[in-house]
């Protein structure tokens, strides 16, 4: 059959001979100023477990499922491509592979003006628009990319510069009339889901990249709004990028914007070339209609679909078999980034302006808690020095060291590469820190407070940063929050001894609580809480007092009989508390 897709005659077999020269970062002879991407023989493969969980590894069949097989395609600057196909075909595993996220074996390369792919090279010069909008949603449309600007934009722009990008982009993506109105959220109502989508794109487009990959762009918009925005993208093409974009049913007025199309079924191209010649090229090959969707209705409609597309394949595997390529452009240096120091500042800067727009969190953090902390004085208020007060004291120390404060981070942009780990703890931390100034203790005492509000301080910040840690490693903000919970109840379940007598514990549970801080936020507590305080103990309920304290914390306290109390041990206590009461 002599159908030809017209635009990609420059991929194909020549691609797979020159290859491994691109591979190796040589980039041949430059013959034009286009940029170019190039995926060859890119191929993807997950392990996929078959049947539920709970029956294990050895119960359950491991099947290899292969989500993108053999594609070779290239992506030109100045034009606009949208991947088509069925739900399941394979078009946000192919964007994900091409920028580094897939998770699982990739085979093949993906070549950008002669130089292999890699994570910082994704990073340098492409763009990623995923398919869920996260924002921040106390500040303006215009704060957002300001903040995001400064986190992408080299060091060295200034003030002038960066306004003048975000004012840039903003334009670009018709956004001027709600520059400044609030993004808002699923409680304070803000721009349209439109114009969200609209922003994730421009924080996208401000780092000016060559390669901007969208995965839907255009869902959940109504018709004017999803041609309005591929009309934008299709502009920022003919800037000189290379746009991609995967699309659920297109309107015919998208398809018209669009230069190349590639559709795909089953994770392979059953054609990939220009737009225009689509139509010609399936009804040359017999396929005038819906050709590449699998029909899944029944047994006979899905064999029927399956010969079809495998026919198709076959069909579009020869012909891009005999593409040539076409000429490579230089590589350009890498892109600068900003510093730490910049991305640090801006962090919590947005951090803080975030929290004082959010009345609720504002109000919690800095009038509500206070005013827990009063309750908690009402409550607690009373308390003498008879013995059961000593039980009293015991389980307002549990509760502090209980305290588990979780907060919600997002994390796409930890994983787009803009800072580490330890920049988002540390703006963490410094964002968190008015927050925990106020503190009440139980010792009238004013060094007490000192030390008691010190140690409830670290605790909480421990907490904090213990739900920031987990956030870094599942990049799931529920999952985080769930396990931090409950590492943070088990923690003082079994390290504080405010419950449980800690050497009646199980010998491991022992060991596991001597690396934990809240064993010895405990024992400071409870020292700074009981050191110096006389209870007025009537011989005949000394039993019950120190009944109280064997279920307790008993490891730091001896008693003396002599109706009065008490003393630190020293030998049990954690170096600090030998500081405190040497
Ligand atoms: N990590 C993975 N493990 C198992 N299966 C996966 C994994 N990633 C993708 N898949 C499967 O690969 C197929 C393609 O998924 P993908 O999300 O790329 O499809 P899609 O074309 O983008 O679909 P949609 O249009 O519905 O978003 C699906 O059947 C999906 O379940």
């Amino acid at each position: 059959m002599a159908v030809r897709p017209c635009v990609q005659g420059d991929i194909g077999a020549d691609v797979r001979l020159l290859a491994p020269m691109a591979v190796n970062g040589i980039s041949g002879k430059i013959e034009d100023a286009t940029n170019h991407l190039d995926v060859l023989n890119l191929k993807y493969v997950v392990r996929d477990w078959v049947g539920p969980w709970w029956k294990g590894a050895c119960f359950r069949k491991l099947r290899h499922k292969c989500i993108i097989n053999d594609v070779t395609l290239r992506l030109k600057s100045g034009e606009i491509t949208g991947i088509l196909g069925n739900s399941g075909s394979g078009k946000t595993s192919l964007l994900d592979v091409i920028t580094c996220r897939a998770s699982g074996k990739v085979t093949g390369d993906v070549i950008y003006n002669g130089t292999r792919c890699t994570n910082d090279v994704i990073q340098n010069h492409a763009t990623y628009v995923m398919q869920a909008d996260r924002f921040l949603p106390n500040l303006t449309v215009r704060e957002t990319l300001i903040y995001s600007a400064k986190l992408r934009l080299p060091g060295c722009s200034t003030s002038e510069e960066i306004e003048k990008r975000v004012t840039d982009v903003v334009l670009a993506m018709g956004l001027k009339d709600v520059a400044d109105t609030r993004i808002g959220g699923s409680i304070i109502r803000g721009i349209s889901g439109g114009e969200r989508r609209r922003v994730t794109i421009a924080i996208q487009l401000l780092k000016n990249p060559d390669i901007i990959l969208l995965d839907e762009p255009t869902s959940g918009l109504d018709s004017y709004t999803a041609r309005h925005l591929v009309s934008n993208l299709r502009d920022l093409a003919r800037r000189g990028n290379i746009v991609m974009l995967s699309l659920h049913q297109p309107s015919s007025d998208i398809y018209s914007l669009l230069d190349r199309i590639g559709i795909m079924s089953k994770g392979e191209f059953v054609y990939f070339g220009c737009a225009k010649g689509m139509v010609q090229y399936f009804t040359e090959v017999g396929y005038p209609f819906d050709v590449a969707s699998m029909d899944r209705r029944d047994k006979d409609s899905e064999i029927q679909s399956l010969i079809r597309v495998e026919r198709l394949l076959g069909t579009f595997r020869r012909i891009s078999d005999d593409f040539r390529r076409g000429p490579r452009a230089g590589y350009r240096e890498a892109v600068e980034r900003p510093g730490s120091a910049r991305v640090l500042v801006t962090v919590i800067r947005r951090m803080y302006r975030n929290l004082f727009r959010d009345r609720a969190d504002y109000m919690l953090r800095f009038f509500f808690l206070p005013a827990f902390c009063i309750m908690i004085i009402a409550f607690m208020g009373h308390i003498g020095t008879e013995p059961s007060s000593v039980q009293n004291r015991m389980g307002m120390l549990y509760l502090t060291c209980a305290f588990a404060p979780i907060r919600d981070q997002y994390f796409r942009e930890r994983r787009d590469g803009l800072y580490g780990a330890l920049t988002l703890l540390l703006a963490y931390t410094v964002h968190v820190l008015p927050c925990h100034v106020v503190s009440t203790g139980l010792h009238p005492g004013q060094l007490q407070f000192i030390r008691f509000t010190a140690v409830v301080f670290l605790n909480c910040l421990w907490s904090e940063l213990h739900t920031a840690a987990f956030h870094g490693i599942f990049l799931s903000a529920n999952l985080a929050q769930a396990v931090t919970g409950l590492c943070l109840s088990s923690y003082s379940l079994v390290a504080t001894g405010f419950l449980k007598d800690l050497n009646s514990l199980m010998k491991p549970l022992q060991w596991v609580s001597k690396g934990l801080i809240q064993k010895y936020s405990a024992e400071l507590l409870a020292a700074n809480e009981f050191h110096g305080l006389r209870f007025d103990c009537p011989e005949i309920q000394l039993s019950n007092v120190t009944s109280n304290l064997n279920v307790t914390n008993c490891n730091l306290f001896r008693f003396h009989l002599n109706r009065t109390i008490i003393n630190c041990d020293m030998r049990a206590a954690c170096v600090n508390i030998f500081i405190l009461y040497k």
